[in-house]
């Protein structure tokens, strides 16, 4: 098996609440490094951990984290809608040798993704279905959220099943860094929001313009300096990108949730999943960070960064 890894930031406000050109630039330029790196690689699986805005999952059941043997993209933000091309027996074998090896994973056999998951798979591979791909949701924004510790062992337990496997394995995280967009909170939640929350009554075409018109407001009040929200920390965010480009992953073991949300957002939680594509790819073996690009842009609420890395010695 060979694997590599790629974590990248996504935002709903990209192409809706644009950068400066020369920022626009630099950030595709490092796109572009990203997507010929996987085209060099030619992953024939990419293993997908992604957050979800309450689009996919509900407080009915929150899981800490969920695998999916059959997705759809629910198409938010105007992300392609439709099915994943998910290899459910692959997925199946994953999942199985993730609880083999003692981490309580739950399974979805209709899984509902939003652009947190849809995002990187059109930036990297030009849409939904272009490549085999087994998405890993694990939760960024619902509270009460687990400690980081075994967002690590989910990776790990990942890397190690998938070692078992004849491919080329591209584990990519999706999400962060340091961000608090206008995501609804549970706690204190008027009772539609509530609701609405607990059991995800779809929203109204209407419903759902304005969900996201007051995100992209958000966008702008952010890049105004106008805001509530919490600023994108560039120091917090490059002192993870360090603990990636080390593989100095147990370093955020002693991470608190409280500490993330004050310092980096509420959204900040999104991070799990680079921590969980890194420490899969850790555990095939030493690996080596071969690109890594970070620049804050409040216009899209986001640390945002690019990196890739790859097998020592590949
Ligand atoms: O409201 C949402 O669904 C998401 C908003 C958002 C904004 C900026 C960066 C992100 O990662 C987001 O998910
Ligand atoms: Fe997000």
């Amino acid at each position: 098996m060979t694997a590599a890894a790629v974590g990248l930031s996504h935002s709903p406000l990209i192409g809706k609440n644009d950068p400066a050109p020369e920022v626009l630039a630099r950030v595709e330029d490092a796109v572009a490094g990203a997507k010929a790196f996987v085209e060099a690689f030619d992953p024939g699986l990419v293993v997908l951990f992604h957050p979800d805005h309450y689009n996919g999952f509900f407080y009915k059941e929150m899981p800490p984290f969920c695998l999916a043997t059959a997705a759809n993209a629910v198409g938010d933000f105007e992300s392609q809608a439709g099915p994943l091309s998910v290899p459910t027996d692959l997925a199946n074998r994953v999942a199985q040798g993730v609880l083999d090896r003692g981490v309580d994973l739950t399974v979805s056999a209709r899984m509902t993704v939003d652009h947190g998951a849809v995002q990187p798979l059109e930036v990297l591979f030009g849409g939904i279905d272009r490549v085999p791909v087994i998405p890993v949701y694990i939760n960024g924004v619902a509270t009460p959220l687990g400690p980081m510790s075994r967002i690590r062992a989910l990776g790990e337990a990942i890397g190690a099943a998938c070692a078992k496997l004849d491919k080329r394995v591209l584990f990519l995280g999706s999400g962060g860094l340091s961000h608090d967009p206008p995501v609804p909170v549970l706690e204190g939640a008027p009772p539609r929001v509530a609701e609405a929350l607990i059991e995800g009554i779809p929203p109204t075409p209407e419903q759902r313009a304005r969900g996201e018109q007051r995100v992209i407001d958000a966008g702008k009040a952010y890049a105004a300096g106008d805001t509530t929200m919490i600023p994108i920390n560039p120091t917090w965010d490059n002192a993870l990108l360090d603990i990636l480009a080390n593989g100095t992953l147990s370093d955020v073991d002693g991470w608190t949730v409280e500490q993330m949300n004050a310092e980096a957002g509420h959204s900040s939680h999104e991070v799990r999943t680079w921590i969980a594509a890194f420490s899969a790819l850790a555990a095939t073996g030493a690996y080596t960070m071969d690109s890594r690009f970070y620049e804050a842009i409040p216009e899209w609420i986001a640390g945002f960064a690019v990196a890739t890395a790859s097998q020592a010695g590949a």
